[in-house]
């Protein structure tokens, strides 16, 4: 069967599945002479590894090129949390204080270039590597199948006659609460879709607990997440209706879509959904209404007057539950539109 869903991520420009710790090779930085040595020293230690990382050598030809602002494979990012090198991954401190890993400058790249990150959240086998093989080109179960697939997609596409580059990560860990890959999953997504299986009433039940653990890592912004309802082509042993997603959604004051990745339906829909929620809080936050993220150019001023503990507990508590009941109508209106907030 051909509709025009299974062309759904076909007509883009350009995929480039990344992430292939074998892709990366050590930079040969060879022997300075003295008088580059001096020149060297001259320079601001940003724009020496700035330099650094851009004087690897070219990419062989067929093997696709990592983003700079990428991080590395998700097992080589493991193995390098045990040993991290402080040159070749330099801490950034952001001003709130929080762990971002994207320093100031990428995070400034990353609005410029209009780039948006989303992270694929959720128990396993509720079809994150599926839905993230749609998005990759990738056909059925083959995404499943592969056993050292790649964990990200990056892709060029049109949304709303704008080309974004648009990258989708599949790299949460579900039972690594609180552990350094989810922190960095957190602190690396512009979006997040929370994917349950509508087969799978238990799945469905976490999800509250992970929207919270979400928010809790990310207090101070509003952060665009979508419930994502898979697995809807199985309809004789669905579990959780769409009145339920949607109701949830409205409750969680986020927003909420069910997919078939196995059929690609509403694929599109909701990659593009993820470009839309990203976009409109940017404007939100350029229009003055949003708080600009941290680490972004425009951050926030560093406050004048240091807040109270009580404040900051309910400043915290506020990022975790909407403020007030005619705030859960407006969103539990247009939980299912995924192209205003
Ligand atoms: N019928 C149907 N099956 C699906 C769908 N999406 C995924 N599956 C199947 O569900 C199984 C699990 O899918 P995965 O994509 O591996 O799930 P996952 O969430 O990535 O699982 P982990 O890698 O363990 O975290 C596979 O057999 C998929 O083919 C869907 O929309 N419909």
């Amino acid at each position: 069967m051909h509709t025009d869903l299974d062309t759904d991520m076909d007509m883009d420009t350009e995929t480039v599945a990344l992430c292939s710790s074998s892709s990366r090779q050590a930079s040969p930085l060879g022997t300075p002479t003295p008088e580059a040595d001096t020149t060297l020293l001259k320079q601001k230690p940003e724009k020496l590894l700035a330099e650094l990382d851009l004087s690897g050598p070219p990419p062989a030809p067929g093997v696709p090129r990592r983003r700079g602002s990428m991080p590395v494979p998700y097992k080589h990012q493991l193995r390098r949390a045990q040993a991290v090198d402080e040159l070749d991954w330099p801490p950034q401190a952001s001003p709130s204080g929080s762990s971002d890993s994207l320093g100031s400058g990428e995070a400034a790249l990353t609005q410029k270039d209009g780039v948006f990150k989303v992270m694929l959240v959720g128990e396993s086998g509720v079809g994150k590597s599926t839905l993230a093989g749609t998005f990759g080109g990738l056909q059925g179960d083959h995404a499943h199948e592969m056993e050292n697939s790649e964990d990200t997609y990056e892709r060029r596409i049109m949304v709303d006659k704008e080309e974004v580059t648009l990258i989708v990560y599949d790299i949460w860990e579900q039972g690594d609460a609180g552990g350094w890959l989810q922190d960095h999953c957190l602190q690396t997504g512009d979006a997040f879709l929370i994917v349950f299986s509508v087969t799978d009433r238990r799945g469905f039940s976490k999800v509250p607990e992970t929207l919270l653990r979400l928010r809790a890592g990310r207090p101070h912004h509003d952060l665009p997440v979508i419930l994502v309802g898979n697995k809807s082509d199985l309809a004789r042993s669905r579990e959780v209706s769409l009145e339920e997603g949607r109701h949830l959604a409205g409750t969680l004051s986020c927003k909420h879509i069910e997919t078939s990745a196995a059929l690609h339906h509403n694929t599109r829909e909701l990659f593009e959904g993820a470009v839309r929620q990203i976009r409109l809080r940017r404007g939100r936050g350029h229009a003055g209404g949003q708080r600009p993220e941290p680490s972004s150019p425009d951050g926030p001023a560093p406050p004048t007057r240091r807040e109270s503990l009580t404040k900051k507990a309910k400043r915290f508590l506020a990022n975790l539950v909407p403020r007030n009941a005619k705030f859960f109508k407006q969103r539990s209106r247009s939980c299912h539109d995924l192209s205003v907030l």
